[in-house]
């Protein structure tokens, strides 16, 4: 991915607020910081990585999984300064046909179910036809599976 440096001396969005709804994903960037983190109390972090490092999101379908207990991090692109910030971005996916299914060790009182069983690829049809019929917008800035298959 590309982000070309602000015209102004002013930050610019590089990508807006989101969940990655797949299962994980594993970022390298070129010395060019941008990325945000959002943590539990709204703020937003920037990462500041060494170089030759990775960052690894944990995505929606991971957490649905582990039924909650990884969470999948609000996360955007601000760009600021005079450099152009290049991120390659490995996006783990899930098969379709397959149901993804909280493992039952993970279910008990004190850990109630939280999310239903899914085929990910019908969520994905599902979420595209929402955004064609203008229902969503592709970048809204909602736990889209979390809501999707919330118990
Ligand atoms: O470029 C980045 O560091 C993050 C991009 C991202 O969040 C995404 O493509 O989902
Ligand atoms: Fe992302």
């Amino acid at each position: 991915m590309k982000y070309e440096k602000p015209k102004a001396n002013e930050q610019t969005i590089g990508v807006p607020p989101h969940c990655d709804s797949n299962m994980m994903t594993l970022l390298y960037q070129n010395e060019v910081n941008g990325l945000e983190i959002q943590n539990k109390d709204g703020e937003w972090m920037n990462t500041k990585l060494s170089p030759n490092s990775f960052i690894v999101i944990i995505g929606e379908c991971l957490c649905v999984w582990l039924n909650g207990r990884l969470s999948s991090p609000y996360h955007r692109v601000m760009m600021m300064g005079d450099e152009d910030r290049y991120s390659l971005g490995l996006f783990s996916g899930v098969r379709g046909g397959y149901m993804v299914k909280v493992p039952a060790e993970l279910v008990d009182d004190k850990n109630p179910l939280l999310f239903k069983p899914h085929d990910h690829e019908e969520f994905l049809k599902y979420f595209s036809s929402e955004v064609a019929k203008g229902v969503v917008k592709s970048g809204a800035v909602i736990s889209r599976l979390k809501t999707y298959c919330a118990v």
